[in-house]
């Protein structure tokens, strides 16, 4: 039996985004002090759970707060992925909103290995937020390794120290060498603002699939940075092979990254 009590507090604080055949459960805002960069900025934390139409019909109805609880604890979450989005400043309503689609990256992110770009551009990409007093960073749990997997990208690096580059190992593995959907985060930010908003990547299929989704009115602000030794393979892979829009004059960096 769950209590009241705690119905009551989370209640407010759940909702459900509508998808054609499954739903997000979005939970937050959570108040989040961040050190960035030695200052602590204070970002409004959010994370949500894909759940199937079958689940979704489960929880429907004014008690699904309580039916959702009730099924945490058997749920297992631990061992899949929720992804979540930090948003600053008056998201909903600011004119202009900076957005980042970072995919999760736990050797750049949390390692802060130098193979990749990841890291540099997470906190680069929070910096950028808040210098431009709002936005929103979605972390998106279920795509590392473009898709593959933590594993399968420990096995792909591995092919790569022989020569392989990022696409081929990807592809010789059995893997595309992108399979990322942004669905759920556009569904989420969809909901928690309806004005235009600048995507910063270099990536223009994450544009694409911005738009694929009814949001016409997107720009793009490019992230390159931190190219050493490590990653330039990797950079001059990402523009010769996946597609990325490469740096410009003006851009940070890297001019060693040309076709
Ligand atoms: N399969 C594979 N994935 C990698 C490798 N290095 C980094 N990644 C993953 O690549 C993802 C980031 O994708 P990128 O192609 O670097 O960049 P992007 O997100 O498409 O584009 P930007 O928005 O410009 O950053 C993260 O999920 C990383 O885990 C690699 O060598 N092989």
């Amino acid at each position: 039996m769950i209590k009241p009590e705690i119905v009551s507090i989370l209640k407010n604080k759940i909702q459900t985004i509508d998808l054609n055949d499954s739903a997000n459960i979005l939970v937050g805002p959570i108040t989040l002090p961040v050190n960035l960069n030695g200052e602590t900025v204070t970002f409004k934390w959010y994370s949500w759970l894909h759940v199937t139409d079958e689940e979704r019909q489960e929880l429907a109805g004014e008690d699904m707060t309580e039916k959702l609880i009730g099924r945490l604890a058997g749920m297992k979450l631990a061992d899949s992925q929720q992804s979540s989005v930090l948003v600053y400043g008056d998201f909903e309503h600011a004119d202009n909103a900076l957005i980042r689609m970072h995919s999760i990256c736990h050797t750049g992110d949390i390692f802060g290995s130098k193979r990749c770009d990841c890291g540099y551009q997470l906190h680069q990409s929070m910096k950028m937020i808040v210098e431009n007093g709002s936005g929103a960073l979605f972390y998106l749990a279920n795509h590392e390794g473009r898709g593959i997997g933590l594993f399968s990208k420990a096995m792909a690096y591995l092919l790569q120290e022989e020569g392989f580059d990022t696409v081929e190992a990807n592809l010789e593995l059995g893997f595309e060498d992108d399979s990322r959907s942004y669905t759920d985060a556009i569904s989420v930010l969809q909901r928690l603002r309806s004005k235009p908003v600048t995507l910063i990547t270099n990536n223009p299929k994450k544009l694409k699939a911005l738009k694929a989704a009814g949001m016409n009115a997107v720009k793009r602000v490019p992230l390159w940075g931190d190219v050493s030794v490590f990653n330039e393979k990797y950079l001059r892979t990402k523009v010769l092979r996946s597609g990325h829009l490469e740096a410009q004059d003006g851009d940070s960096l890297p001019g060693t990254i040309a076709r």
